[in-house]
């Protein structure tokens, strides 16, 4: 099964440092809705693992959150693809659940959902909590410049073997090729 597992904010749409916290403020970074298509169109299944701790901050409520991914798997239709299992971390920091990243809860949630082995799929994030997740799962760690990518890459070295990219849409072409 060609498994690819996707982070939210950052890879899919623009991330912002006050979260975000409307469907006004989700939007798409450029290409990625296409490269998502894509890669469905092209047999892969598509998941989603992201924390959005703006819910137990109380910034937006469950049923924002879930318009939003209604209008991640709209957009994808639109261009003839389907986002697979999208997995979401509500908690706080401070809440000690086993979902929230880098913890690898969500990951594995979705192994198990697809019945599949994570090792060596692709997780593509923006943050160093992404890829820290990734490898407690043997995941091939997977970096992209967007959203606080370049952050992440200015900040410190990278977990060894990590893929960099610039953003979703060049992940998507060298899976494609
Ligand atoms: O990148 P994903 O996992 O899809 O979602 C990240 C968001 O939940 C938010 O996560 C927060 O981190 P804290 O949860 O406050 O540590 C901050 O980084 C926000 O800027 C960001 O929008
Ligand atoms: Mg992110
Ligand atoms: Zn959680």
């Amino acid at each position: 099964m060609k498994l690819i597992i996707l982070d939210r904010d950052g890879v899919i749409n623009q991330d912002s440092d006050a979260y975000i916290k409307s469907l006004e403020e989700w939007i798409p970074i450029p290409g990625s809705i296409e490269a998502i298509a894509a890669l469905s169109k092209a047999g892969w299944t598509v998941a989603v693992a992201t924390n959005q701790s703006g819910i137990a901050r109380g910034y937006y409520p469950l049923s924002v959150l879930e318009a939003m991914h209604a209008r991640l798997r709209e957009r994808v239709a639109e261009q003839g693809g389907e986002v697979g299992l999208i997995v979401q971390c509500p908690h706080g920091p401070d809440d000690g659940c086993d979902c929230r990243k880098p913890k690898p809860g969500m990951l594995r949630q979705i192994g198990a959902h697809y019945d599949v082995s994570l090792a060596g799929v692709w997780f593509v994030g923006d943050s160093a909590s992404d890829l820290e997740t990734a490898l407690a799962v043997d995941c091939q760690p997977v970096l992209v410049k967007t959203g606080k990518g370049e952050r992440t890459l200015a900040k410190a070295a990278l977990p060894t073997g990590t893929l960099i990219f610039d953003d979703l849409a060049a992940v998507a072409a060298r899976l494609l090729t």
